[in-house]
């Protein structure tokens, strides 16, 4: 190869430029989301690499490391490929555990279901194989990078060390996040977390120091770090979701052409931008799965509902549906919740309910509930009786509006800062039934018991008191049984309000909670409760709780 075709090939390798792919996206004369990554004219040398440079952040703070066989007596290196239909018989035959984090998993995976040309390329070209088999550590940066230092991994952000793994001498630890579901742990380097934290807390010492045997594992394993997921999501971030760059399989070709040509700088460069399209395959391989997984939820979710006004989408981060949870659209009734059979009295109102004076709430003492199009007109406080069973009208009555169901269109959404969220899919007038709030009736002393188990379980309990402060018995308890309402965060400045509603129950304990709102709610904002609604106000601003992220001009600083 001439010096000159050598020099314009160490050009288009620094070129390759992510964070630029990433701007062109937001441009508004951007036509394409999905494909805007158009190769230049190659013609002149034989790389077929597109003309970007990855962004140097983002290679930095990837931890790609490809393995073949580790063992508990040591690591095995597999350099040698006697036939690719060997090799892949053999990662396939390798996974013997298998991890959420490993690309081949997701390969083998993703390749029962789809046909999909990268993956396909990366298993059966002889090239990709044996890279990928080499056995090497990867990019594996053990100075932080300036990104890095600005942004430290916050060790009250991790729940749990679930396992680790030391790889190459590398240790490894897979981080279940606060916050964060289960399926989405991620493997970070011991380096990475104790170098953020300078100091790695007990809680995380006493769960690492045990002396686990390390565990067998065989196969490639692609392993992508949180902070690599943030960044891209943060690059790649479109209003449709994550619109990750196209890599075409012209340019994995090129690069393993070019990866072992030329001084050893520009093969080194090859290499790194080479581990970032891996890691960017990856990347789509999760999110390929978790798309799947949270269409799949949302399917789930609106059957049990019986309606098709749920959306779940994520466009912040690889975590799946919050499928933790049991989707409950009533009550459940735990053990010793006595349910008085109180007869309910029907009204006898003959025009539907619309102008009457002695309707089921009139009766008790109140005034008119709704308006002409069913909006709540009663300040919070204001107990609501509904027309039930044997009442004279029918489902058109003015009084019916809870017991009808939400029709709202909502969509449960992952936030920024505050986990699972829900927000309105459409314009909501002031007034609107939300939902019910869901969950399990349990008695005060199991509260009890709970919270002391786990006091974070109170944010997802909510004491029977709203109408009686002192004579109350039950707590609805939307810790695990729950709908989506369960998802609503806290606001200083909310826009919904909590009513009890009476129906066919009259027990004075057992009220259904109903979530109304208090505002105009425009399409796309986040629906948000205030978590001390009816309780004494005193308790915020009590500068022991968790810090609310409610950004509110009004904010009271910490909740709980
Ligand atoms: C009832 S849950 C709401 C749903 C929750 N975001 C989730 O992902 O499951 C309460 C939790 O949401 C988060 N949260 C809700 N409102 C918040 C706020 N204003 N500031 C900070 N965190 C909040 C906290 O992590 C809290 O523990």
């Amino acid at each position: 190869m001439s010096d000159t075709s050598e020099k314009l090939q160490e050009q288009e390798v620094m070129n390759l430029d992510f964070t630029e792919v990433a701007q062109s996206l937001h441009e508004p004369n951007s036509s394409q989301v999905t494909n805007n990554i158009e190769p230049e004219d190659h013609s002149q040398t034989s790389c077929t690499a597109k003309r970007y440079k990855l962004d140097k952040n983002i290679e930095a703070s990837t931890s790609i490391v490809t393995l073949h066989s580790i063992h508990t007596s040591g690591t095995k290196e597999s350099n040698d490929i006697d036939s690719e239909e060997e090799t892949i018989e053999q990662i396939d035959n390798g996974i013997s555990e298998p991890l959420h984090d490993t690309a081949i998993l997701i390969m083998s995976v993703v390749l029962k279901d789809i046909d999909h040309a990268l993956y396909n390329f990366i298993l059966s070209d002889k090239r990709a194989l044996k890279y990928i088999l080499s056995g090497k550590v990867l990019n594996l940066e053990t100075e932080m990078t300036d990104y890095q230092k600005d942004n430290p991994y916050d060790l009250k952000e991790i729940d749990e060390i679930v396992d680790h793994v030391i790889i190459f001498g590398v240790r490894f630890y897979l981080v279940k996040w606060k916050n964060w579901s289960k399926g989405f742990c991620t493997w970070e380097c011991f380096n990475d977390i104790c170098n953020s934290q300078h100091l790695l807390g007990d809680n995380v010492k006493d769960k690492t120091n045990d002396s686990k045997q390390l565990r067998k594992i065989d196969g490639m394993h692609i392993i992508l770090s949180r902070r690599f997921v943030s960044k891209m999501f943060n690059l790649f971030r479109t209003e449709d979701g994550l619109a990750l760059p196209t890599i075409s399989i012209e340019d994995l070709s090129g690069l393993f052409d070019n990866i072992n040509i030329g001084c050893e700088m520009r093969q080194m460069a090859f290499k790194r931008n080479l581990d970032s399209y891996l890691g960017v395959i990856s990347l789509n391989c999760f999110q390929y799965i978790q798309s799947n997984e949270l269409k799949q939820w949302e399917i789930t979710i609106n059957v049990l509902s019986n309606s098709y006004n749920i959306k779940v989408e994520n466009n912040m981060d690889l975590e799946g549906p919050p499928d933790t949870i049991v989707y409950a659209t009533k009550y459940i009734y735990g053990k010793n919740v006595n349910i008085s059979n109180d007869l309910v009295i029907g009204c006898e109102c003959t025009d539907n309910c619309k102008n009457s004076t002695k309707c089921c709430n009139e009766r008790v003492g109140y005034s008119r509930l709704y308006d002409s199009n069913k909006c709540i007109i009663v300040d919070p406080g204001y107990p609501i009786f509904e027309c039930n069973k044997n009442c004279k009208c029918n489902t058109d009555c003015y009084n019916r509006v809870v017991q009808l169901g939400s029709t709202v269109r909502i969509s449960i959404y992952k936030t920024e800062k505050c986990g699972w969220g829900v927000k309105a899919s459409e314009y909501i007038e002031k007034g609107r039934f939300i939902a019910l709030y869901t969950g399990k009736i349990i008695t005060i002393e199991e509260s009890k018991t709970r919270l002391k188990e786990n006091a974070s379980l109170s944010e997802y309990m909510w004491n029977l008191d709203f109408d009686d402060k002192h004579n109350y018995e039950y707590i609805i308890d939307g810790s695990k049984y729950a709908n989506f309402t369960r998802f609503i965060n806290h606001s200083c400045n909310s826009n919904l309000n909590v009513y009890t509603v009476r129906i066919n129950c009259l027990d004075k304990t057992l009220p259904e909670l109903a979530l109304f709102a208090s505002k105009n709610i425009l399409t796309g904002e986040q629906l948000t409760v205030n978590y001390f609604f009816g309780s004494n106000k005193n308790k915020i601003g009590k500068k022991t709780g968790i810090r609310c992220l409610c950004n509110e001009k009004n904010c009271q600083g910490y909740y709980f």
